[in-house]
């Protein structure tokens, strides 16, 4: 069974056409540096609606069968910004850590991260999680930081393989140089 990876961006303006879409791209970039083992992605462009964006987690997680969901956009404190409230209001199970650690992160970045109210959720098989709009905080969000090649603070992806790995998911392998995956021992299995 091949990881399947939902990839949704939330704009209102790219999803009209306004300026390209930066987020997709930018996303499924990332995750062909990180991931070494096989995966595929499905990809949604959509605006900021909240019945849209239910709606396309639920497709990507029940129909499309998806084992992980990234969305980007939509989370600051804008009228238009509900990409929380949507993925809340699918959710099984609230993951705080997820929202927690991208703000530790983002403020190394700019004050402005707390000003993103990222969540993380479990629905059904899935791992659904927030990152925020700009094109270059999905890097530092899921990467993470590194001083003089020593990370300082880790990002979230280190956490998602084993995340998987508890609800059933593929085992995900990464490439340590991106991101170094964090197991517990009993849970590491030995390379192929
Ligand atoms: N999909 C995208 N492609 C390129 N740039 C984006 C994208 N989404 C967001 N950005 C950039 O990041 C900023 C913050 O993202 P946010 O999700 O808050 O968008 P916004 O200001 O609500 O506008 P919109 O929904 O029309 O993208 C945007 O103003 C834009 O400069
Ligand atoms: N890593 C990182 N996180 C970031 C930012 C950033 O540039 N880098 N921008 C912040 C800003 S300005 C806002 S308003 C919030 C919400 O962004 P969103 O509405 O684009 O999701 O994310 C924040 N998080």
């Amino acid at each position: 069974m091949s990881l399947k990876i939902g990839l949704v961006s939330i704009s209102d303006r790219a999803s009209q056409g306004v300026y390209e879409d930066k987020g997709i791209p930018a996303l499924v970039d990332w995750l062909s540096l990180c991931i070494r083992s096989p995966f595929e992605t499905t990809t949604r462009l959509i605006p900021d609606e909240q019945a849209i964006i239910e709606a396309t987690l639920c497709e990507l997680v029940d129909e499309q069968g998806c084992h992980l969901v990234l969305t980007t956009g939509g989370t600051g404190p804008a009228l238009r910004d509900v990409t929380p409230e949507a993925t809340l209001a699918v959710a099984d199970r609230v993951m705080p850590g997820f929202g927690e650690q991208m703000r530790q992160i983002s403020l190394k970045f700019v004050p402005t991260a707390i000003l993103s109210r990222q969540v993380g959720v479990i629905r059904k098989q899935s791992l659904i999680l927030n990152l925020p709009g700009q094109p270059k905080a999905i890097r530092e969000t899921l990467e993470g930081l590194r001083e003089d090649g020593v990370v300082t603070v880790p990002g979230i992806f280190a956490a998602v393989p084993y995340c998987l790995d508890l609800i059933g998911a593929p085992y995900v392998e990464t490439r340590e140089e991106v991101v170094k995956a964090f197991r517990p021992k009993s849970a590491i299995k030995p390379v192929a």
